[in-house]
C-alpha cells in the first residue's frame, strides 16, 4: 500500500454519534488526526499504514464484515486482515487509538526520531543468542553463540522466531540470516536432548515438535525476501532451512551437511520435499539419507546454493550487492516473492507438520538416543 493510498483511505470523514463517556477523543480531534497525517513527510512504513487504515475502518465503519478477499489480491488481503484482526474494538476506542498513532507519528517526525531517519546500525534489544541489527533497509539477524558453534538452543529457536516475526513487519526491505564467527552454524544443540528425566521424554520430544513446527513455519510464511550468508560450516536444520531461503550466497568455506540418519533422526525444514525439487531425488537422497557433506562448490552445482564468493572477499561483495537489492522498491519485491511462493504455502506447512510428527518419535527412539549419548562421550564428532 502507497503512503498517499494510506492518507486517502483516512479522507472520507463519516460523522459519527458518540457519548463521551466512552469516548475521551472527539469527532473533531479525530478529523483533526486525519487532517495532520497529511502533513506528514516521511512514509511511514506498511505496518503502520495497515494499522492506519484498519482503526480508520473500524472507528468510521464498526467490526469488519466484508467478505475475505483472494490469496492472490496481496493488497486487499493485507488491508482486510488488519482490518479484520481488530476483532470486535468499539469505534470510539479505534477512534482514539487512530488518534493517538497519528500523534505519535507527528512527534517522533519532529523530533527526527522516525526509523529512517538514521542511516546508523541499529541495533535491537532483547536478544541473547542472536544479533539483530537494522542498516540500509536490511535486518541482518545474526547466530551469535560462536564458542558452540552458532549451536542453535531453545533459547535461540525463540530469538529467531521472534526476530523473524519483528522482521517482517519492520521497515526493511530483505532480510539477512548469517553466523558470527567460524561457523554458520552447527545446527541443532544436541544439549537440548540432554538433562532430559526418563519420565519427561516424551514431554521433551512433544515441546520440542512444537516449537521446531513454529520455527520452521516463521520461514515459510516469512513475507519478504529473505537471504542466507552462509559464512561458514552449516549443518543440520540450518542447511534444511536454506530451501526456503530466497537467495544463498556461500563462502568457498563453507560445507553443507545433514546428518540426520547418523543422528538416528529424520529431515526437518521442509527438506524432505524441496531438496528433491530443488537438486533431484537422488542428489537430495544422498545427502538427506546418506549424510554426504557438500562442499559449497557442490551445493552450488546442486542448486542449494545461488553462489559461492572467495572467502577473503566474501563479506565485502555479498554486503555490497545486498546494499543495492536492498534500495529496489519493497512493495514489489515481497508481492513478488509472495507469488513465486504461495501456490507452495500450504503444501509446505503440511510437510512441516509431518516431519515434525516423525521426529518426535525419531527422538524417542534407542538410535537417536545412541547417538547423542556417542556425541557427548565425544566418540562421534561429526
Ligand atoms: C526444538 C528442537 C528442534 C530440533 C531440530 C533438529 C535439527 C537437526 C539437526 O540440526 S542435526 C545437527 C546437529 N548437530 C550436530 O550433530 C553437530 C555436533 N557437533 C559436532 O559434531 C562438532 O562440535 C563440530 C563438527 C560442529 C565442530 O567440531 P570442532 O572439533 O571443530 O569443535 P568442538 O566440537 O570442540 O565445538 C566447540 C564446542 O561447541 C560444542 N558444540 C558444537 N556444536 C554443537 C551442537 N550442535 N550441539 C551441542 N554442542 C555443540 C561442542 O560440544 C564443544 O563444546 P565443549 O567445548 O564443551 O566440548
Amino acid at each position: 500500500m502507497e503512503f498517499r493510498q494510506a492518507q486517502a483511505v483516512c479522507i472520507p470523514a463519516v460523522h459519527l454519534h458518540m457519548t463521551t463517556a466512552t469516548m475521551p477523543v472527539s469527532q473533531k480531534d479525530f478529523e483533526k488526526a486525519q487532517e495532520q497525517l497529511k502533513l506528514l513527510k516521511k512514509d511511514p512504513g506498511n505496518e503502520t499504514k495497515l494499522k492506519l487504515y484498519a482503526l480508520f475502518k473500524q472507528a468510521t465503519e464498526g467490526p469488519c464484515n466484508s467478505p475475505k478477499p483472494g490469496m492472490l489480491d496481496f493488497v486487499k488481503k493485507a488491508k482486510w486482515d488488519a482490518w479484520n484482526s481488530l476483532g470486535n474494538l468499539s469505534q470510539d476506542n479505534a477512534r482514539q487509538k487512530y488518534t493517538e498513532l497519528v500523534s505519535s507519528l507527528i512527534s517522533a517526525e519532529s523530533a527526527g526520531q522516525t526509523k529512517d531517519a538514521s542511516p546508523e546500525e541499529s541495533r535491537h534489544d532483547d536478544y541473547e543468542t542472536i544479533i539483530v541489527t537494522t542498516k540500509n533497509n536490511i535486518t541482518k539477524i545474526m547466530f551469535n553463540r560462536p564458542e558452540r558453534k552458532n549451536a542453535i538452543n531453545h533459547q535461540m529457536y525463540r530469538e529467531i522466531i521472534k526476530a523473524l516475526q519483528e522482521a517482517g513487519k519492520d521497515d526493511s526491505t530483505i532480510a539477512v540470516i548469517t553466523g558470527n564467527g567460524e561457523y554458520y552454524t552447527s545446527g541443532n544443540d544436541l544439549n537440548n536432548f540432554a538433562n532430559v528425566q526418563p519420565n519427561d521424554m516424551e514431554k521433551m520430544a512433544k515441546d520440542g515438535a512444537e516449537l521446531l513446527k513454529e520455527f520452521v513455519s516463521c520461514f515459510i510464511d516469512f513475507p519478504k525476501p529473505l537471504i542466507a550468508v552462509v559464512n561458514g560450516p552449516a549443518i543440520g536444520i540450518s542447511v534444511t532451512l536454506l530451501g526456503l531461503c530466497d537467495i544463498v550466497y556461500a563462502s568457498d568455506r563453507a560445507t553443507f551437511h545433514t546428518p540426520f540418519s547418523q543422528l538416528g533422526q529424520s529431515p526437518e525444514g521442509c527438506s524432505s520435499y524441496l531438496f528433491p525439487k530443488i537438486m533431484g531425488l537422488a542428489k537430495a537422497n544422498e545427502m538427506l539419507l546418506f549424510n554426504k557433506k557438500l562442499t559449497a562448490a557442490e551445493a552450488c552445482a546442486w542448486g542449494l546454493v545461488t553462489e559461492v564468493f572467495p572467502d577473503g572477499t566474501f563479506q565485502k561483495e555479498v554486503w555490497e550487492r545486498l546494499k543495492a537489492y536492498a534500495s529496489l522498491p519493497k512493495n514489489s519485491l515481497a508481492v513478488s516473492k509472495q507469488l513465486l511462493r504461495s501456490m507452495e504455502k500450504e503444501k509446505l506447512h503440511a510437510v512441516n507438520s509431518q516431519e515434525c510428527e516423525v521426529l518426535k518419535e525419531r527422538w524417542l527412539s534407542d538410535e537417536c538416543l545412541n547417538a547423542i549419548v556417542s556425541f557427548f562421550q565425544r566418540k562421534s564428532k561429526l
